[in-house]
């Protein structure tokens, strides 16, 4: 009897966090490819419409509508949102909110409309509401879903025929990914954040640096972030390649999700905690790859170029491709330099700025609002900077004003906005114009990303606040 004894030595090893959400949502598995069962699915406007049209033209329904989420969010302008998308200028954007309205309201799908103060980014508003729990899969039609992987949740990016697929069968076709540890110890310095952390991971092991992998984050520094410092940097886990980033979660997720919306209460609460206690990484679980930072070295970050892994310390200087000796990097750094109108050896530290854009899905929660607030507080921005800060969801804006953030941001010079992607990415009126040099909290700076030959430095929100109030990249210790 062979197979008795093949169950007893695989249980023998133990399971990662990844594995054993894998095999508990594994609803089918043939030669590699496998099929998951989906706990969460988010919506937003912008990937969602084929999905629907093609349900439609296959006379297929919607298998679970309550595990989904419908909201608006890349092509919401950040002003006026109680007009709602009649009002939305461009006919493309404005299309896509209407169809994600009527496809939401035609299957059953929860929706919060433009407007409402539940509205915002979804990898903002999800968490925020305690929809996304730990050992949930979740997927969306957006490569940020990473963000989720912070509860301990297995959640990746989908494109659109997978949200189709997702939407008629409440399952995910996926294939096993390698297992990869990044671990940060140590005590970050003060200013320094998880944002900083990413990065400082980032100009580590570059854009693939964890292609293929799903990355668990490990480590006393990583064990003492909050909640939102941990979706910072497992928002930034895709751009390190990485199918999906992971922390375990612990008292501070539990803290985190108590007593939200959708949180499960009472006895359901109690076993849930049960089942979640049970997922962290066994201790003889075994990674194929092991990497470790020390987090009490890591300085405030910013980026220099055209990909989130051209980062450099605050103090460092722009490289001198002619120094890169791997040929594909140095050509990219010599496009970035172009791009990026910079020359080699400069002083990131002192490089003057057009723009500061404080929001996305990295950085637009309510801890990265107090952080840029504390900066602005008493000063004010620098002569020709335009600073913008947009909360991430409506009640993020809201909570902010209760706590009077929104009248220290607006006393300082700072343009206070409504919920959305804006001005992380070109799909609504928040731009950059051609030239202009950004201090940017997102997590993407590639060429034309804020608007067309606009150039991105993507650095933590008291370091953009920083930049404002200076109108220059500046170690934020030095204000
Ligand atoms: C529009 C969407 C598909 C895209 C993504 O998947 O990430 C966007 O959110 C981005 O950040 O580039
Ligand atoms: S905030 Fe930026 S990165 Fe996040 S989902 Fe929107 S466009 Fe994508």
């Amino acid at each position: 009897m062979a197979w008795p004894l093949e169950g007893l030595i695989v249980a023998e090893r133990g399971r990662t966090l990844y594995e054993k959400i894998w095999d508990s949502r594994l609803v089918a598995e043939d030669e590699g490819e496998a099929l998951l069962y989906v706990d969460l699915h988010l919506l937003h406007e912008v990937t969602s419409p084929q999905a629907f049209a093609g349900l439609a033209a296959r006379r297929l329904s919607v298998r679970r509508p309550e595990r989904a989420l419908a909201l608006f969010d890349h092509g919401v302008p950040t002003e006026n949102q109680q007009a709602g998308a009649g009002a939305v200028r461009d006919p493309e954007a404005r299309a896509q909110i209407e169809m994600l309205t009527a496809n939401s309201e035609a299957f059953g799908i929860v929706r919060f409309d433009m407007g409402d103060p539940r509205n915002g980014i979804v990898h903002v508003v999800a968490p925020e509401q305690g929809r996304t729990h730990p050992g949930m899969t979740i997927v969306c039609g957006d490569s940020h879903t990473s963000t989720h992987g912070a509860f301990g949740a297995l959640a990746f990016g989908i494109g659109t025929s997978e949200i189709e697929h997702v939407l008629a069968t409440q399952t995910i076709r996926a294939e096993k990914a390698k297992t990869m540890r990044i671990s940060i110890d140590g005590t970050l310095a003060p200013g320094v954040t998880a944002k900083d952390m990413a990065l400082a991971v980032l100009a580590r092991i570059g854009v693939d640096g964890a292609s293929g992998h799903v990355v668990e984050f490990a480590g006393s520094a990583v064990r003492a972030l909050s909640m939102e410092g941990r979706m910072t940097l497992c928002n930034l886990s895709i751009e390190m390649g990485a199918r999906a980033g992971l922390i375990a979660p612990d008292a501070t997720t539990l803290a985190y999700l108590e007593g939200r919306p959708a949180a499960p209460r009472g006895e359901d609460w109690r076993h849930a905690v049960d089942r979640w206690a049970a997922l962290a990484s066994d201790a003889d679980a075994v990674f194929a790859r092991d990497i470790r930072l020390d987090g009490s070295a890591i300085p405030p970050m910013v980026s220099w170029g055209i990909t989130p892994a051209q980062t450099i310390a605050i103090d460092g200087r722009v490289p001198d491709p002619a120094a890169i000796a791997d040929a594909a990097q140095r050509i990219v750094a010599e496009r970035a330099l172009a791009y990026m109108d910079l020359r080699p050896g400069t002083a990131i530290a002192g490089l003057p700025i057009d723009r500061v854009f404080i929001g996305s899905c990295t950085n637009s929660r309510i801890e990265d609002i107090r952080a840029a607030a504390a900066i602005a507080r008493g000063r004010r921005i620098a002569q020709g900077v335009r600073a913008m800060v947009v909360p991430g969801s409506g009640l993020v804006r809201k909570q902010a004003e209760s706590e009077g953030l929104d009248r220290i941001l607006v006393a300082a010079g700072f343009d206070w906005r409504e919920p959305g992607c804006s001005l992380c990415v070109g799909m609504n009126p928040d731009r950059l114009d051609p030239g202009e040099r950004c201090a940017s909290t997102s997590n993407r700076n590639f060429e034309h990303r804020q608007g067309r030959n606009g150039r991105t430095h993507l650095m933590s929100p008291a370091m953009a606040a920083a930049a404002a109030v200076t109108g220059r990249i500046v170690d934020l210790r030095d204000l």
